[in-house]
């Protein structure tokens, strides 16, 4: 063997121990790590219910075990203990005894831990309350439990809450008064309000804003005002950051209260529809880094969102949008109704750029070793998709395939085919599985896509009321036609091609990454 090569094999050898011994070392500050979050801070006896118990404190957790008397028969009673995980209580308070209208003072009676219970999905306020009226006991628990929850640097404790009061029932603001303002509260999180007065609102005043003294930004309304939000913290961080053209990560994370009739968004971070569970995300602080789009047009920047929707998708929006003086949901099962009524393709080229494995991190806009495929032809509908989009509708999304931080989106390009099948594509969206089995539909992951009509399609007149058969080939209107898109529950009419690109992680938001959301609602019109 050459000098050369012995010398690369001892350096080799050199390096693998060295790694070895690092991976040691890591293992071992992790041993104690656990070992000094376990030691015993504090240890009392506290009354829980009616039975005095023995309560252990360590950084991470209390446990109380029943202090139970010797039996005389000398027979084993082996007490329960129970647990709490300190990551799961997001206020402590003193307990004291008052009388009616007594607003401070009163004889000290222990102290209240106030968490969250999970039960699925959903996360609920809970108590836990230990009695000892020792004044300086009692004091000595609270201080130390105080430190040790408000320790963890992600629970906010200033946001920034906008509230849509004309979002789906009007409900917007008494959900924040009735459910998430008193938790609020009790984790003594501030707030600064702004009940929002029209569409665009909220985006001015993310522009203009100080933001410095706020932790996160918390949005109280349906997927309009969510996909608002989200996109008014990029184009903020984008000013801030004197970078009008690249994508800019958001630097406040968002909390997303569901006041909405679908809330998609919420329903992929809490995996619920519950403004009490999202409420618990965050005051706990719990984080989720989330994959966006940007959407384009000739190069100029459209918005930033989670999902597109061409074709049906558009078009079924364009229709609601006609028809604002409908409820919601009658508004939904109409525009979907007539628009399958009159089913047609768009013609038009579609091209993406499959995801890379490699490329999932970094940003996806170097033109390095892009190959993009292409196809033409005529689409019933095309979906851009960078979150699961799941619903009450769609228990396991709209785009199953994708999850919130993956770096890629889903793209599901639904071609040309009779109404009766494509009626039974939509119709597996709400079961469990299959919606992707049918050989007119295809699936990618990718990270970016560009949709260019091949030639202006017309969108027939509302007012015709006849139903009319799906027909196979577009309708050619003048130049200045615009298509309807679907972005994020908005209307967006756009004349020309569209470019869609994945930027990985570029929003934070309030919540955890789940896989189904629960089903409550069926569709009951097609
Ligand atoms: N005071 C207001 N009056 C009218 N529109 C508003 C007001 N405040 C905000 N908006 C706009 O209303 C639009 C729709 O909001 P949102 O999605 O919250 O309600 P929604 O459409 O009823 O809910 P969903 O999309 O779940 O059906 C958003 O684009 C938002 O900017």
């Amino acid at each position: 063997m050459s000098d050369v090569k012995k010398k690369k094999k001892k350096k080799k050898k050199e390096e693998e121990e060295e790694e070895c011994k690092e991976e040691e070392e890591e293992e071992q500050h992790v041993k104690e790590d656990e070992k000094h979050s376990e030691c015993v801070l504090l240890r009392g006896i506290f009354k829980l219910g009616k039975k005095s118990h023995d309560v252990l404190l360590s950084r991470t957790k209390l446990t109380w075990i029943p202090i139970v008397p010797e039996n005389p028969t000398g027979e084993a009673c082996v007490p329960q203990p129970g647990v709490l995980l300190l990551r799961d209580v997001y206020a402590v308070k003193v307990k004291r005894r008052r009388a009616a209208g007594q607003q401070s003072g009163g004889a000290v009676l222990g102290v209240a831990l106030f968490c969250c219970r999970r039960k699925g999905r959903l996360l609920e306020a809970d108590t836990l309350h230990l009695h000892n009226a020792s004044t300086e006991h009692t004091h000595t628990w609270y201080n130390t439990l105080k430190d040790l929850i408000t320790g963890p640097s992600s629970r906010p404790r200033y946001l920034k809450v906008f509230i849509n009061p004309s979002s789906h029932k009007k409900e917007a603001v008494h959900i924040y008064r009735e459910h998430v303002a008193p938790l609020f509260k009790m984790a003594d999180v501030r707030t600064d309000i702004t009940v929002t007065e029209r569409k665009g609102h909220a985006l001015s005043v993310m522009k203009e804003c100080k933001l410095d003294g706020y932790d996160g930004v918390v949005c109280v309304g349906g997927d309009g005002s969510v996909a608002e939000l989200c996109h008014a913290l990029v184009v903020r961080a984008q000013l801030d950051a004197g970078s009008p053209e690249k994508p800019v990560t958001a630097v406040l994370p968002l909390g997303i209260i569901p006041a909405g009739s679908t809330d998609v968004v919420s329903c992929s971070v809490h995996g619920v529809r519950d403004p009490v569970t999202a409420a618990l995300h965050i005051v706990l602080g719990h984080l989720q880094q989330v994959d966006m789009c940007s959407f384009s047009s000739l190069g100029q920047s459209v918005h930033f969102g989670f999902s597109a929707m061409f074709g049906f998708g558009g078009q079924c929006l364009a229709r609601a949008e006609k028809k604002r003086w409908m409820s919601s949901s009658r508004r939904r099962e109409y525009a979907l109704v007539k628009t399958l009524a009159r089913l047609r393709p768009e013609d038009c080229q579609l091209s993406f750029l499959p995801a890379k494995k490699s490329i999932r991190d970094k940003e996806p806009d170097s033109e390095v070793d892009e190959s993009w495929m292409t196809n033409q032809g005529l689409y019933l509908s095309i979906s851009i998709m960078s979150v699961p989009c799941l619903s009450p509708h769609t228990p396991r999304g709209l785009a199953p395939n994708t999850s919130l931080a993956n770096g890629s989106a889903a793209l599901i390009a639904v071609g040309n085919t009779s109404r009766s099948e494509f009626i039974k594509h939509l119709k597996r969206y709400s079961s469990s599985s299959g919606q992707f089995s049918f050989s007119f539909v295809e699936t990618h992951d990718v990270s970016a896509v560009r949709i260019r009509p091949r030639s202006l399609v017309a969108w027939p007149e509302e007012e015709s009321e006849e139903e009319g058969e799906s027909k196979t080939s577009p309708i050619i209107q003048s130049e200045a036609a615009a298509f309807p898109w679907n972005i994020d529950g908005e209307l967006m009419e756009i004349a020309n091609e569209v470019l869609v690109r994945v930027h990985p992680r570029l929003i934070t938001l309030y919540g955890e990454e789940v896989d189904e959301s629960e089903s409550t609602v069926s569709c009951s019109c097609i």
